[in-house]
């Protein structure tokens, strides 16, 4: 089994469109997948469940069909930092939840598993905790999603630098275009090919979603 954890240089920089592209190019070589997203901030009430726009793309291009609460365990309504969420609910994340919730999904034994964060790599839980110790109890290797756009530089080598200095290896990451034009798009993915000290495992085009040329690179992160 294969399992990654996807973060990226910030929120809104396309962790969940690489990831739904991840696995359609996984399924596209026949793996069976499933995707997680331990912790949601940013749901519609559906009768008495909280739904994710996040958790529900990731069940739909999962080859495994799991119930959304088990895709999204926790989930709370604003579109905030998920601890001042839960806080604002007189709760708290429950770190045992979201393993709990990991080891459920490992039972269907995909070969792939994708584990979606929040936000970027050092995402407060509360209690003084972050999402990024769990990844290391889990010692899952990391992909880092980099949104190009201005500022893309600095967060994407803060990104590196804290995933290794918690001892994490670092499979690669993914140069993801947010827009159609960025100005020296070229220029920025060179400098972050020199200082990353990564593989650059793929680039996403801007508004592509079944480029195959993409699609096909990123089934080779699989093989
Ligand atoms: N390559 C792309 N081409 C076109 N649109 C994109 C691309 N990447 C991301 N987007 C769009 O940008 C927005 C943010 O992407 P996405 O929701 O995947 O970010 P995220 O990092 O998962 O955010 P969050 O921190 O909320 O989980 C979405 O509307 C998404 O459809
Ligand atoms: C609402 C947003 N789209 C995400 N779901 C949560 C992002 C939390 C970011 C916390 C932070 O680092 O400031
Ligand atoms: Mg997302």
């Amino acid at each position: 089994m294969q399992q990654y954890f996807i973060t990226g240089t910030d929120t809104e920089v396309g962790k969940t469109y690489v990831s739904e592209y991840l696995l359609r190019a996984a399924a596209k070589v026949g793996l069976k997948t499933l995707a997680y997203k331990p912790v949601s901030a940013g749901c519609e009430r559906v009768g008495d469940a909280l739904v994710n726009e996040d958790a529900l793309k990731l069940q739909r291009a999962a080859t495994v069909a799991l119930p959304i609460s088990q895709v999204n365990p926790i989930a709370f309504a604003p579109p905030i930092a998920p601890h001042i969420a839960a806080n604002l609910e007189n709760t708290t994340i429950d770190i045992d939840a979201i393993d709990g919730g990991l080891k459920l999904l490992q039972q269907h034994q995909p070969d792939l598993l994708l584990v979606e964060g929040a936000g970027g790599w050092r995402l407060p839980i509360g209690q003084g905790g972050f999402l990024s110790d769990v990844v290391k109890q889990w010692r899952m290797d990391v992909i880092i999603v980099v949104g190009m756009r201005l500022g893309c530089l600095n967060h994407a080598l803060l990104t590196a630098e804290a995933v290794r200095a918690d001892g994490l290896n670092i499979k690669g990451w993914i140069a993801n275009q947010l827009s159609a034009d960025m100005p020296n798009y070229q220029q920025n993915i060179q400098t972050l090919e020199s200082l990353l000290k990564a593989p650059k495992l793929a680039e996403i085009p801007f508004s592509q979603p079944n480029h195959i040329e993409t699609l096909n690179d990123l089934a080779k992160i699989f093989s």
